[in-house]
């Protein structure tokens, strides 16, 4: 049995060895049209924001890892069309040789591409966006300039929030801006979110919310950038609203979801019951909304990609969908959420209520501590648990794993108000914070 798999980042990889690791008499092929692969985007901002020393840990595996398990690996490899029918897929290399792989089964895990602005100006010089490797380099390298004094990031989301701390690291003056009115709104509630905006301002970050790009001005580098509120000077743009499913290759042949996103079943098979897709360019199944969804994370690019594996390999095996469980940490301050926002679940047409509760994370006696707060949000007539958002200066993250299987059992908020959760002072305090917020559920 012969797979090609094309896009060897997350989701290729953990495909990829998935089938070598367990299906031996499995021939891979893998192409990508990239230089590298297993590049960790979360650590882009940290080493230009120099928390870490340098990009070269943020690379988990290579070409000779899988080539020493038996795999052909194909980089800088573009594949340029698949014939569905005869099972081939066609391939250009950089230097332009061309080449045709054909297939038994293929996984698509081609991934995802920055949401383009599409505004007038965007060609000039020193407007990136922050996806690859590259990205990162070229943004380092021009944060690195000292005639580059202002920073304007597009987009208040994940990918803007954690840039424009590094930026403010390396003593740049950096404008935020998002067309909605918090920054991460597509993940938190205001109670958390007002928090986060205070923290960026008092860090020195101009947020600037509500406000939307409309061009970009300047000769050869971008010298301004117009919004409808006003007109401000900046050296170098960054623009982070989102990413879109990356599917050009088969949006002719396979079932695509509202976005554009290959529609898989829970073995992660699209329409062609010879094709996979896994991780951004694939959709996936949401617990929380118990309906497909397009979620791009990493984490459901490995799970998704291991799920492929299995199936492709020969042993039957479902995915379990997923809660979107996501973290950040910027300045210090620690935020985590699974599932539905309050605002998340009104917008899809659910009926939620939550109950927050606010506290000292341990005793009073103990020297270290400091705030805790969490919600979690339910449905008004089940009371199913449909999602939770935490927040402090301590690390309370391992708390959010709980709720994100919480979401996947349906469990109710009543179930968790008498859950068995330990005691230690370095911990909590004995009436433990998620406790007492479920105690305090209407
Ligand atoms: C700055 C940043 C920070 C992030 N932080 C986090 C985080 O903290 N946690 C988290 O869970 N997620 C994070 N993400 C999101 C995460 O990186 C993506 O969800 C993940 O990369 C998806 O993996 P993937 O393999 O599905 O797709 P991609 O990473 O997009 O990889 C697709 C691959 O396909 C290749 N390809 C595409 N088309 C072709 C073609 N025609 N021929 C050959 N090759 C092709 C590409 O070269 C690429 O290597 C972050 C993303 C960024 C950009
Ligand atoms: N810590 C993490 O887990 C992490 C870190 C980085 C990226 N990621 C993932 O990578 C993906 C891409 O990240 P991202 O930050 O680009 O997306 P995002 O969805 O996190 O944020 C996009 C932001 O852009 C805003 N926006 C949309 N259109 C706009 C416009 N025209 N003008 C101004 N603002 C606009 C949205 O309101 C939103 O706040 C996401 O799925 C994200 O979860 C995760």
């Amino acid at each position: 049995m012969k797979t090609v798999i094309v896009g060897a980042n997350h989701g290729g990889i953990a495909a990829a060895n998935t089938l070598l690791d367990h299906y031996p008499d499995q021939r891979v092929v893998m192409i990508d049209q990239n230089t590298n692969i297993s590049y960790l985007g979360c650590g882009t901002a940290l080493w230009v924001g120099r928390q870490i020393d340098s990009y070269q840990d943020l690379f988990y595996t290579k070409k000779e890892d899988f080539e020493k398990k038996g795999a052909s690996v194909h980089m800088e490899t573009t594949v340029k069309k698949i014939d569905f029918e005869r099972k081939v897929v066609f391939c250009e290399k950089t230097d332009g040789r061309t080449f045709e792989e054909s297939y038994d089964k293929l996984i698509l895990a081609t991934g995802s591409l920055p949401i383009d602005p599409n505004l007038p100006g965007q060609n000039l010089e020193h407007i990136s966006f922050l996806k690859l490797f590259q990205d990162g380099q070229n943004v380092d390298r021009l944060i690195g300039r000292m005639d580059v004094e202002h920073v304007a990031v597009i987009g208040a989301g994940y990918i803007g929030v954690e840039i424009a701390e590094a930026a403010i690291r390396r003593g740049k003056k950096v404008k935020l801006f998002d067309i909605a009115d918090t920054s991460l709104a597509g993940y938190y509630d205001e109670w958390f979110t007002k928090d986060m905006d205070h923290l960026l301002e008092e860090k020195g970050i101009e947020t600037h919310f509500k406000e939307r790009v409309l061009a970009f001005l300047g000769t050869t580098f971008v010298e301004r950038i117009v919004t409808d509120h006003g007109d401000y000077k900046t050296d170098l743009v960054i623009s982070a609203i989102g990413f879109r499913p990356n599917t050009v290759l088969g949006m002719d042949h396979l079932k695509l979801f509202k976005n554009g996103a290959y529609c898989v079943d829970c073995h992660q098979q699209t329409s062609d019951p010879d094709v996979y897709a896994v991780g951004d360019c694939a959709a996936i199944y949401s617990n929380a909304l118990k309906k497909k969804t397009y979620i791009a994370l990493a984490t459901n690019a490995v799970r998704s990609g291991i799920v492929a594996g299995h199936n492709v390999g020969g042993t039957a095996l479902e995915e379990t969908g997923v809660q979107g469980s996501n973290g950040i940490s910027v300045f210090g301050y620690h935020m985590v959420s699974t599932g539905l926002s309050v605002k998340a679940a009104q917008k899809s047409g659910l009926d939620v209520i939550y109950t927050d509760f606010e506290d000292w994370q341990r005793p009073g006696f103990m020297k270290k501590n400091a705030k805790v707060k969490v919600r979690i949000v339910y449905e008004k007539d089940s009371r199913r648990i449909v999602g939770a958002q935490m927040a402090s200066t301590e690390d309370i993250s391992m708390g959010i794993h709980m709720f994100s299987l919480a979401i996947e059992q349906e469990v109710t908020i009543d179930q968790l108000k008498l859950l068995d959760l330990f005691f230690l002072p370095h911990f909590n305090q004995p009436y433990n914070y998620i406790t007492m917020a479920a105690l305090s559920a209407k």
